[in-house]
This record gives structure tokens, sequence and C-alpha cells, in this order.
């Protein structure tokens, strides 16, 4: 039975304590490999007649392509490797070093036939101030650990290096803190997905329009991700801050972490092939005498949506640097906002 399956598991026991028809199990159809979706036609593989075709029609042409350097720390992670695939594939100009707490054979990294040569983090310092002076344009993408996010800001502000900060976690207040007062071009956001930047975002104009408008609602939130992940998920938390702007109470400890593989496969609905790199996420409300109630969920297999939006994330941030906007630091919401995610 599902609740003694979860019981079973000390994280679970004390949050969870759901019937069967309230339980925060993915109804059946989410064993769907979601992440099996075809791949996005790339806006650059248009053929220039349809493309012409269609701007005589009214509709927007597809703009120039863009290419600017861009540097991936760290391309030894799970997100920076797809990252950095994702701009070679996009037309960027992979800059071939990065860095990482993670050895690799010689130094060197091999990223769509391109070598990257690794650096241990110390040297990060030292090594950026000349890739900048060989590549003026350059972008930095930040896809680390949180322990390194503060730091690795304070670096990025102290050159003056424009950054796409994907990584989550570390001190946010502080991470703002630092770029603000740098004033350095920025997208820093815990969630890079077209779509789930779009759900976040109607939620911040829901709990901006009706305050409270769930007030006494008991709010059970349950995220899982590959075993890897070292903080709680940054999105859920963004995602909760909304829940309690519309007057629910609850502490960002209540959630409940799946971390577990065999937990995943068996209760949360993770195809197997996806354990290493998923993200599940579930809100459950409920109102206060039971009668009613809300799920809000967001599946996420693979990386690929991230590494995309990531993209477009350093793609609107060149394009900002070029335009010379008096506002530098910017999240997904802006990104999305004006139209700039593929
Ligand atoms: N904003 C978004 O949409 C998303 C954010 N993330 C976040 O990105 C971060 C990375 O996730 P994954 O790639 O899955 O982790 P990962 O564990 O696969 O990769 C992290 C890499 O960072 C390296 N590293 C550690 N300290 C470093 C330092 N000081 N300087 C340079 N490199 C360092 C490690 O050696 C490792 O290779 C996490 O915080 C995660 O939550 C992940 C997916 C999407
Ligand atoms: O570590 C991950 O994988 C993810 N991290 C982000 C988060 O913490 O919210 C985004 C997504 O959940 C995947």
């Amino acid at each position: 039975m599902l609740s003694a399956t979860i019981a079973a598991h000390p994280a679970a026991a004390a949050a969870i304590t759901l019937r069967q028809r309230h339980s925060l199990r993915p109804r059946q159809p989410l064993r769907v490999p979601i992440g099996a979706a075809a791949p996005r036609r790339r806006m650059e593989t248009a053929r220039p007649s349809v493309v012409k075709a269609v701007a005589s029609q009214g509709v927007p042409a597809v703009p120039p392509k863009l290419s600017f350097p861009i540097l991936v720390n760290s391309c030894t992670g799970k997100m920076g490797k797809a990252v950095a695939e994702a701009a070679v594939s996009a037309g960027l100009q992979l800059v071939p070093v990065s860095f990482s707490a993670t050895e690799v054979p010689d130094g060197k990294l091999k990223i769509c036939d391109r070598e990257i040569r690794i650096h241990d983090p110390s040297e990060s310092e030292k090594i950026l101030p000349s890739i900048m002076e060989e590549y003026p344009d350059l972008i930095v993408v930040d896809y680390t650990v949180p322990d390194a996010v503060n730091a690795n800001a304070e670096l990025y502000c102290k050159l003056g290096l424009p950054v796409v900060m994907g990584t989550t976690g570390g001190n946010r207040q502080l991470l703002h803190k630092t770029v603000q007062d740098a004033n350095i071009y920025a997208v820093i956001s815990p969630q890079m997905g077209k779509q789930v930047v779009a759900f976040l975002a109607a939620m911040e104009i829901m709990a901006g329009q009706f305050p409270d408008a769930f007030s006494g609602y008991k709010l059970e939130v349950m995220e899982s991700h590959q075993a890897t992940k070292l903080d709680v998920s940054g999105t859920a938390k963004a995602v909760i801050s909304c829940f309690q702007k519309l007057g629910v109470s609850f502490d960002m400890d209540e959630v409940k972490l799946v971390r577990d593989p065999e937990e995943q496969v068996n209760v949360v609905g993770v195809p197997e092939e996806h354990l290493e790199g998923h993200a599940f996420h579930m809100y459950h409300l409920t109102s206060p005498d039971g009668t009613v109630s809300f799920e809000f969920q967001h599946n996420v297999c693979g990386r690929s949506i991230y590494a995309e939006g990531t993209v477009d994330a350093a793609m609107f941030l060149y394009t900002k640097i070029q335009s010379g906007a008096g506002k530098k630091l910017y999240d997904m919401i802006d990104v999305l906002r004006e139209g700039n995610m593929r």
C-alpha cells in the first residue's frame, strides 16, 4: 500500500499522513517519460524561404543569429555539460576553459568535439582576467554547487563579468545584494525551464493580485531530484513563497525531499532512465474543513529544458549589454516576458 511504502522511508514518515486519495503520488499517466518529447525545432534550422514567407504575412522574422563567447562553470557537472552542448548547438562560442572541484583525466574534457581545459576553482581569479581579455564580450554561466554560489558571484562582480547564475542555494539575499551593489549584468534564477518559469510567473501574479486567497489552507510539498542534489529545490522555495503570500502557513523545512532512487521509481513514478536527472514537484493544498483540495505539479525528466533556457538567458543578457540597458539584474520571468525564450 502506498502509505505504508512512504512511511517506510524515515524522511517521509513525519511529513506524510495522507490517505491514498490525497496522496502526493503522481497519477498513473505521469509514468510516461515526459522528457522524451520530440526535440524542438531550432530557430536557425528554419529554411530561409519559410522565414521570409512568414515575415511577409506580418509575423516578425527570425532575429539575426547571435554569437558571443560563453564560459560554462562548471562543464564537469550535469547542468554545465548540458548547457555547454546547448550553447554549441545554438552557435555560441564555447570558451575552452572551465573550473571544477572534480578531477578529470589530463585536466581535459571533450564537449561536442571541443577540448575544454579544466582548472581548479582556486585558479579562477588568476585565469579569468586573461580569458576576459581574449574574449571581450564574454558571458559566464554558473552551474556549480550551493556552497560556491556566493564566492563565485563575488568574483564575477569583482571582475565585472556578466553572469547567468543557475546554481541554487547559498545565501540568496547576499547573492542579490552582491550583484546589485556591483552593478554587473546578471540573470539569476533557480529555474530556467521556460514552461516552469511561466508557471512560477503565474503563481507570482496570483499571489500579487489575490493575497490571502488560500488563507487557512494546509500545504504539503514533495520534491524529488537525483540523489546527488545537495539542497532543497530553489524552485520549490520560490513557489512556496507565493503560497505564503496567498495566506498559507508553511515552513521551508516541511518540504518532503525524495532522494532515494527506490522511492523515486516505486512511489513518485520517476522513469528509471531519469534517476540521474529529474525534478518532480508536487504542491497539495487542502481547505481547513477538508472539502476542497488543489494540486499543482510539474515533472521534468532530463536537463534539456534548463539548458535551452540558460542559453536563452545568455542571449537575452548579451542583447541587454549590447543595448546598454539601464536595468542590469534580471530573473527568468524578465527573460520570458520579453519573448526571449525559444
Ligand atoms: N536554474 C535551473 O534551472 C537549474 C539549476 N540547477 C542547479 O544547478 C546546480 C548544479 O547542478 P548539477 O549540474 O546537477 O550538479 P553537479 O553536481 O552535477 O555539478 C556540479 C559541478 O560543480 C563543480 N564544482 C563544485 N564546486 C565548484 C567551484 N567552486 N567552482 C567550479 N566548479 C565547482 C563540481 O565539481 C561539479 O562538477 C545545482 O545548484 C542545481 O540545483 C540544476 C538544474 C536546473
Ligand atoms: O538540481 C536540480 O536538478 C534542479 N535544481 C533546480 C532547483 O533546485 O529548483 C531546478 C530544478 O528543480 C532542477
